[in-house]
């Protein structure tokens, strides 16, 4: 699904990835963890083609970058992330802005079929904001927009959905609800990819985590054995516990953490 080869991104004198790979299967769900600056996001715009690697492999869906059409990939590709929010039209309605999704489009400038406006609006009531169907999108609230791009995400039915970030600066009851939406997508042929600095958004729909560190891949592998306090206090530099419960990893700071 997508193999990641040595990956090196070279940036003046700077080494931003440094020999990254990462292997991810059909079926297996993803999720990328590593402090500020670790390399997450760079490593997302290789994978969706916005970014070349200095050297080292990428193949995504089949395909070696670099010697297909990165555009046809990407249309089998879902990728929500601020940058992409940032994109949207805030005065276009929401249906029509979840409608896009289904052209891989920004925007339109030809008309919308009748059958897809139908589906972009049965989207939106999958989601539980059927009624926020005509209002601009930019009188959404942030958890509203996530939802509505998660929509719009889907409404291609990608073979992989990535997401960067998207419980940021959702409140403890929209992220819980959104979370609840990510965790059905199980239920769909589809691999999902998801950076995020919280591990209790780990929900059990998610299989495997990488953790990077400094440009490079530090642990990779099936949750349960790279979610560990040693792992983890490694990377973070922090005496860390990390407790299980109802499948979803929780982690405590050491009463004698310290962060300096
Ligand atoms: N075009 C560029 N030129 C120089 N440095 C860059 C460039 N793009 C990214 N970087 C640097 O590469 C590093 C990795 O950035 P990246 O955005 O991938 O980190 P991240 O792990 O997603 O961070 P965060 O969690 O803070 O979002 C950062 O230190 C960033 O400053």
């Amino acid at each position: 699904m997508i193999s990641l080869s040595q990956l090196v991104l070279q940036r003046d004198e700077r080494v931003i990835l440094d020999g990254v790979n990462l292997q991810v299967n059909k079926g297996e769900h993803w999720v990328i963890l590593g402090r500020n600056g670790s390399g997450k996001t760079t490593i997302l715009e290789m994978i969706t083609g916005y970014l070349f690697p200095t050297s080292g492999t990428v193949d995504v869906l089949g395909h070696r970058y670099g010697r297909v059409d990165v555009r046809e990939v990407r249309k089998r590709i879902g990728y929500i992330s601020q940058s992409v929010i940032e994109k949207m039209s805030l005065s276009d309605p929401v249906w029509e802005i979840v409608a896009t999704g289904e052209y891989a489009f920004l925007r339109f400038y030809q008309e919308i079929e009748p059958a897809v406006i139908r589906k972009a609006k049965a989207m939106l009531e999958d989601f539980g904001i059927g009624h926020l169907s005509s209002q601009p999108f930019g009188t959404l609230s942030q958890g509203e927009r996530k939802k509505a791009l998660l929509a719009r995400a889907l409404m291609s039915s990608p073979e992989l959905l990535i997401m960067d970030e998207p419980c940021a600066g959702l409140d403890l009851y929209e992220r819980e609800k959104l979370l609840n939406d990510l965790n059905k997508l199980g239920k769909r042929d589809m691999t999902v990819l998801y950076v995020t600095h919280h591990i209790e958004e780990i929900i059990p729909l998610f299989t495997h985590v990488a953790l990077v560190h400094e440009g490079s891949i530090a642990a990779a592998g099936p949750k349960q054995e790279v979610l560990t306090g040693d792992i983890l206090g490694s990377a973070y530099e922090l005496p860390v516990e990390v407790d299980w419960v109802h499948d979803r990893p929780w982690i405590r700071v050491a009463p004698k953490g310290d962060a300096g």
